[in-house]
Order: structure tokens, then sequence, then C-alpha cells
């Protein structure tokens, strides 16, 4: 406990003002106790104070101009955690609130995600300060192929292979792949995921996020006797992990009845119209308020507070990190929540978290709910190392079977190390076993 405090103590003193990275290095020392004290030999192989710092970290200009011929710049980051497993592999994200520690809390809980599908990925992520939000899709080229122009050096198939995060989906994918090929003169599929189906894509990415939520929140219902159908679910967000979450959880005879973006939040007792949902969101870019008027009935567009005041049984946060605080927790409890999925990165704060622990809610961390994508991620790797492409029912058995596969194993490893039931021990522990076995096996690098 001792050493995990001072070496708490001395990546905040080597990372100063890296709030959100200070906030995932805690969470993952916090489940480390009972490791350290089972395995001195971690500790001896420095393996914890290697593990927070990144292998490698790249910033980089990245200027471009505008539709109106003005000269912009933005910052560039990608930061490449840990290769124990496998390549560097997350997303990039694209927001104005991006700077170095987003992407180092990003990357550090992408390490111990990635390790806990089972996949050989190792952990790393990026992005920008960039704030695509009004832009023209000519500006969102020119910004993703000056991106390109530095970040190619960086990346491959067999060293780092970055994906979508916020900001970055189908579209950016595209025009960064195409920048890729341009500059290297190599149709290297496997060097970026969430690529287009007739290029080398997986079908069940663009889902996978959202549904692997749903099946985890579902896993985790059965575990008390109950499961995902007849349940009141509240979803926060509006973008690609939101709406496939609403999607999957309908599916499997739930009713959702929120989603959100920053502007605020909507309503809808007969539960939400997903095609409606993406219209809106992914065909017009539109605003939240724009389901309700398209949608009318029984639906409701509210313009303060969040959708955590909502009455409903699971909650699956799936929009930004810490939007779910205490408060929000005792809301949640109050009305009887059962189960909450993270969806998002991080979403919930720590003192959220510990309130969900106390009242014996069922809490799926998010390097373990959220995982299904960057599995999937790593299945779109397979296939491309294949020269294949598997068929939507195919990829999607892959996925629920990982799904369960994680599950299960953060169970058996809170039951193993002490905490039973206790899902974000179980995550952490065995996430971090992992990669810390292997960083020993390859030696001081
Ligand atoms: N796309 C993926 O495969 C994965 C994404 N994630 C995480 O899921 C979260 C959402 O990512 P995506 O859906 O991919 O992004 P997206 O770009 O498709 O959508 C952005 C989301 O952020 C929400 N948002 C941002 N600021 C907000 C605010 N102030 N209030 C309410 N909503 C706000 C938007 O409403 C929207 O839901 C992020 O935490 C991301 O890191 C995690 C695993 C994989
Ligand atoms: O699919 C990937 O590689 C990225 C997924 C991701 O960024 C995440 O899991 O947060």
């Amino acid at each position: 406990m001792h050493n995990l405090e001072n070496l708490r103590q001395e990546v905040l003193q080597r990372n100063p003002g890296e709030t959100e990275f200070h906030q995932a290095v805690a969470e993952v020392f916090g489940a480390l106790t009972p490791v350290v004290e089972r395995h001195p030999e971690y500790v001896e192989a420095g393996i914890l104070r290697r593990m927070c710092e990144p292998e490698r970290q790249i910033i980089f200009r990245v200027p471009w101009t505008d539709d109106e011929g003005n000269v912009q710049v933005n910052r560039g980051f990608r930061v490449e955690f840990n290769s124990a497993l496998g390549p560097y592999k997350g997303g990039l994200r694209f927001h104005p609130t991006v700077y170095l520690g987003i992407v180092k809390f990003l990357g550090f809980e992408q390490i111990f995600k990635n390790a806990l599908t089972g996949m050989p990925i190792g952990g790393g992520k990026g992005g920008s300060d960039f704030n695509p939000a009004g832009r023209s899709e000519g500006e969102i080229m020119r910004f993703c192929q000056s991106f390109m122009t530095e970040l190619y050096r960086h990346i491959g198939e067999y060293t780092d292979v970055p994906a979508g995060d916020v900001g970055v989906g189908s579209r950016e994918i595209g025009f960064l792949f195409g920048q890729y090929k341009r500059i290297t003169n190599r149709f290297e599929a496997g060097v970026l995921t969430g690529k287009g189906v007739s290029w080398g894509g997986s079908l069940v990415r663009p889902e996978a996020t959202g549904y692997g939520t749903v099946m985890f929140a579902d896993h985790m219902l059965r575990t008390r006797g109950q499961g995902m159908e007849g349940q009141r679910v509240l979803v926060s967000g509006s973008g690609n992990v939101a709406i496939n979450a609403i999607e999957k959880a309908q599916q499997l005879g739930a009713v959702a009845v929120t989603a959100s973006d920053s502007s605020g939040f909507v309503v809808d007792e007969d539960g939400i119209d997903v095609d409606l949902l993406r219209q809106v969101k992914e065909v017009r870019r539109g605003r939240i308020g724009e389901y309700v008027e398209l949608r009318g009935g029984r639906s409701r567009f509210v313009s303060e507070g969040s959708v955590w005041s909502v009455p409903g049984t699971i909650a699956l946060p799936s929009a930004t990190q810490n939007e779910l605080d205490e408060a929000d927790a005792k809301r949640l409890v109050e009305n009887g929540v059962l189960a909450v999925a993270e969806g998002a990165n991080m979403p919930c704060t720590q003192r959220a978290v510990e309130l969900f622990g106390e009242a014996g809610v069922l809490f799926g961390p998010a390097k373990a709910a959220n995982a299904g994508g960057v599995a999937t991620s790593a299945l779109e790797m397979q296939q491309n190392a294949s020269r294949d492409s598997w068929s939507f029912d195919f990829t999607h058995d892959r996925l629920e079977q990982i799904m369960g596969d994680i599950h299960d194993r953060c169970l058996e490893t809170a039951d193993e190390y002490g905490s039973p039931g206790n899902y974000v021990a179980g995550a952490n522990i065995a996430g971090f076993v992992k990669v810390a076995d292997a960083m020993l096996a390859q030696g001081l690098v």
C-alpha cells in the first residue's frame, strides 16, 4: 500500500496538471494492493513505474487552411503507451478539449482494456484539439490529410494502429486512410480500423462498442437472475456508442428512454426511435432537440440538468469523461437503478463509482464494458491479415463471445483476489496481470 501511494504521488509530480491521467492511474492503483502483495516481483522489476511512463509520446503541428483561405494551426498527439501485448492500438479523438492529459488517460485505460479483450494488442491513443463542429467536409478532409502527413511515419500494421473515438468516425478514417495510402504508396489495410466495409472494414465494428456495453450489462444482470428485457434504460450521449447502445438495449427487450448532447437531453417515454436519432445525429449532424421536433408524441427536450435525473433501472453513460458525478449517482440510487455499465471512457467520477459499490448497484467499468469496440477492431485486423471478410452474424457471435469472456474473467479475478462481485477490481487486476507478465518476460525495455 505504502509503495503504491508513493508511486502514485510520483506519477502526479512527473505529470503536473494532467488531472484525467491522474484519475485513471488512481483507479488502477486502487485495485492493485492484493496484486503487489502476492507478486513482489512486479515491484522489484519496476513494472508499475514503467507502465505509467508511455513508451513514446508524439506531439506535432497540424497546419491547414479553412474555407476562407485562412491558415489554421492545431496540435496533434499520439501516445504510444505500451506494446507488451502487441502493436499500440487505440482511437483518435478530435475535440477542442484534447490535451496531453486527456490523451494519456485514454491511452493508459486502453492498455488494460485491450489486455482484457484477450486479443494481441497493446495500448495507445491520439487526437487533436481540432473542433470539427460546424466545419465543412472540405475542411475536415484537409485537416485529416495534414494530420496524417505527420502521423504516417509513426504508425503501421505491426507498429501502431489508430481508429476512431469522439469526433472521428468512418468519414474521418476514410480521409486519414486515403492520405496514408497516397504518402506510402501501400494499401496497408491493417494500419487503421473502422474502415468502410468495401475497403477493408469489418461488419459490426460501427455497432460494436454500444452493442458490447449492453451485452456486458446483460451478463451482469444475469448474475442476479435478471436481464435487459423489460428494463427502463437511461443512455447519455448521441454519438456512435450511445446510438448503438440504445439499439441493442431495445433488441434485447428493454426500453431506452433518453439520449443527450452538449445542448441538453431528450426523454421519449415510448422508447427512442433509433432510425430517427441516426437521421438527426449521423445524417443531418443536428442538435438533439431536432429529434423532438420530428418525433412529437410523448417525447420532450430538456435543456437543463442531465439524463441521470430521469427514473430508470439501467444507466449507460456513453458521452464523455466525468459526466456522472456523486449527486447523479445518489439520484440514480434513490430512483432504484440496478446496473450501470460505462459506454464512454471514465464517465463516472471516482466518488460516483464508490457510491454505486456501497449501494450494491452492479457496476461495469469502461475498460471492461466498452471493450467490444476495440475487440472488434482486432477482428478487423484479423480479417485484413487473412484478406478475408466475415458475415455480420459471424462477427456478432465473436463479439458476444468476447464480451461474455471479459465478464467472466472480471468476476473470476475479483473472486481470486478477495473482492467477489467487484468488477472494478476484477477488470483492473486481470488487465494489469496480463500486461505485467508479458513485460516481465520481455526484460527491461
Ligand atoms: N467509438 C468507439 O468505438 C469507442 C468510444 N468510446 C468512448 O465513448 C464515448 C463517446 O464516443 P463516441 O460515441 O465514439 O463519440 P462520437 O463522436 O460519435 O459522439 C460524441 C459523443 O460525445 C457526446 N458529448 C460530448 N460532449 C458532451 C457533453 N458536454 N454533454 C453531452 N454529451 C457530450 C456527444 O453527445 C456524443 O454522444 C467517449 O468517451 C469515447 O472515448 C469508448 C470505446 C470505443
Ligand atoms: O477500436 C479501437 O482501436 C479504438 C477504440 C477506442 O478508442 C477505445 O476503446 O476507447
